[in-house]
């Protein structure tokens, strides 16, 4: 029986999974999942620091000439204190002196010929200086666990002298295609045949968001050609395979899996394209059979396949998020079940692709998103909300549009 879109949806955020983890170095982690809770083991700054370049003095010496005893530079390991009518030069990021209160840009002082320093009136109590802890304090949870490790973070584990850290393993993949008139893109293909783009399309996918990924092949359409290739993947974290699964004389997959004790989680989605798609288990191998046309079956990665990866990663969003905009054209749907509409937002509309049949290949090449449109919609007007689900979010565009101003 088919689930609900919801139900699927649900199922595959509630999956259990088995994480390995391993300790690697911080140069390596970028794009992986932490696997513990890092705290700070340092205070940020670590000593109270002038933000300028300019003279440390006391508060009390507002508006006079003072006589400068020292310099400071960063890096220094310089304790000397200020005294009454005294002032010590000071740059940026340098450990200021203990009883310094006051930091007096360069630019507002005037240097004197008889080597004193001009101080102005009106100064503030604690100006230009960079407190102990203010920007991190010890023990402060810096990275939670599930959390991914992005530049940001790479900024944070640097700064506390972290060298290594605990990252979930990366997910192991593995991608096969069923289909006799399949060619891989390096053979040769007769004009009766078709090139495989969908075992290509996963598996990039799949590195982009962070798995290793093996392709094994493809199989010819019969049952023990496909039993083959998945006793041969068993080891993988997850399977994907794409064709085979609807109902024609030549669509073995389901038959296949069910052979090696391939539990099925659910079998067919209420959803408009790619309702024949089958996620189930043989062990601890989770299984993802999408459907043979090109557009469905990306489609259905995009909405399903990607979070049973944010599972398989070890992350906690494990739930699509997305963006409230509006239709830039009206949009007519067939009623009857969810429909995944391919299109582009452009950062206020979001326009739907027209040459979008399940079959196509060419759709997704020119989209950066899509939206769901409920089963009892059957035209929906221009201007009215959508809620855009990003696919690739590089967000720039070709000409310049403005951001400066706030109109
Ligand atoms: N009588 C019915 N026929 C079909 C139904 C149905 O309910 N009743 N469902 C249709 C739907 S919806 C889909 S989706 C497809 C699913 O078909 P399969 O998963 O069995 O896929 P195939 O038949 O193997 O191929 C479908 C289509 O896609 C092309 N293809 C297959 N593999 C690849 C690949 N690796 N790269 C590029 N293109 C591929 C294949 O040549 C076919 O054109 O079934 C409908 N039929
Ligand atoms: O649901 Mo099928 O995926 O229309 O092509």
């Amino acid at each position: 029986m088919a689930v609900t879109v919801k139900e699927a949806l649900d199922t595959i955020s509630n999956l259990t999974t088995n994480l390995k983890y391993e300790i690697i170095p911080i140069e390596d982690c970028i794009n992986r999942i932490c696997a513990e809770n890092i705290f700070a083991k340092i205070c940020l700054p670590r000593f109270n620091n002038s933000a300028m370049d300019g003279y440390a003095i006391l508060f009390e010496d507002a508006n006079k000439e003072l006589e400068l005893i020292d310099t400071i530079f960063a890096g220094d390991n310089n304790n000397k204190l200020l005294k009454p009518n005294t002032c010590i030069k000071i740059m940026t990021g340098a450990r200021i002196p203990d009883n310094c209160n006051v930091i007096i840009p360069k630019e507002d002082c005037t240097e004197l010929e008889n080597g004193k320093i001009k101080v102005p009136e009106n100064i503030k109590m604690n100006q230009h200086i960079r407190f102990i802890g203010e920007d991190i304090d010890c023990n402060d949870l810096l990275i939670k666990e599930k959390e991914e490790i992005n530049f940001s973070k790479i900024t944070l584990l640097s700064s506390q002298g972290l060298s290594h850290i605990k990252v979930y393993k990366k997910p192991k993949i593995v991608v096969f295609a069923s289909g006799e008139e399949l060619k891989l893109h390096y053979e040769k293909a007769e004009d009766y045949q078709i090139y495989n783009s969908n075992t290509p399309t996963f598996i990039s996918r799949c590195q982009e968001l962070g798995c290793d990924v093996d392709f094994i092949g493809q199989a010819k359409d019969s049952i023990e050609a496909i039993k083959e290739l998945i006793l041969n993947s068993l080891g993988a974290d997850l399977i994907i395979t794409s064709g085979g699964v609807s109902v024609g004389d030549a669509d073995f997959t389901r038959d296949a899996f069910k052979e090696v004790d391939c539990i099925n989680i659910f079998e067919g989605i209420k959803i408009k394209p790619g309702k024949p798609t089958v996620f189930g288990k043989i062990k601890d191998t989770y299984i993802l059979n999408l459907p043979g046309n090109p557009l469905a079956s990306a489609l259905i990665f995009e909405l399903f396949g990607k979070l049973i990866i944010q599972k398989l990663l070890g992350s906690n969003l494990t739930y699509h998020n997305f963006i409230f905009s509006k239709l830039g054209e009206d949009l007519k749907n067939k009623k009857g079940r969810i429909t995944i509409i391919p299109g582009n937002f452009d950062g206020r509309y979001f326009y739907c692709e027209k040459k979008s049949n399940p079959g196509m290949v060419s759709t997704l090449s020119k989209c950066n998103s899509l939206i769901v449109l409920d089963e009892n919609v059957s035209l929906l007007k221009k201007d009215s909300e959508v809620k855009v689900l990003p696919i690739s979010w590089k967000f720039f565009e070709k000409e310049y549009k403005d951001f400066l101003t706030n109109e």
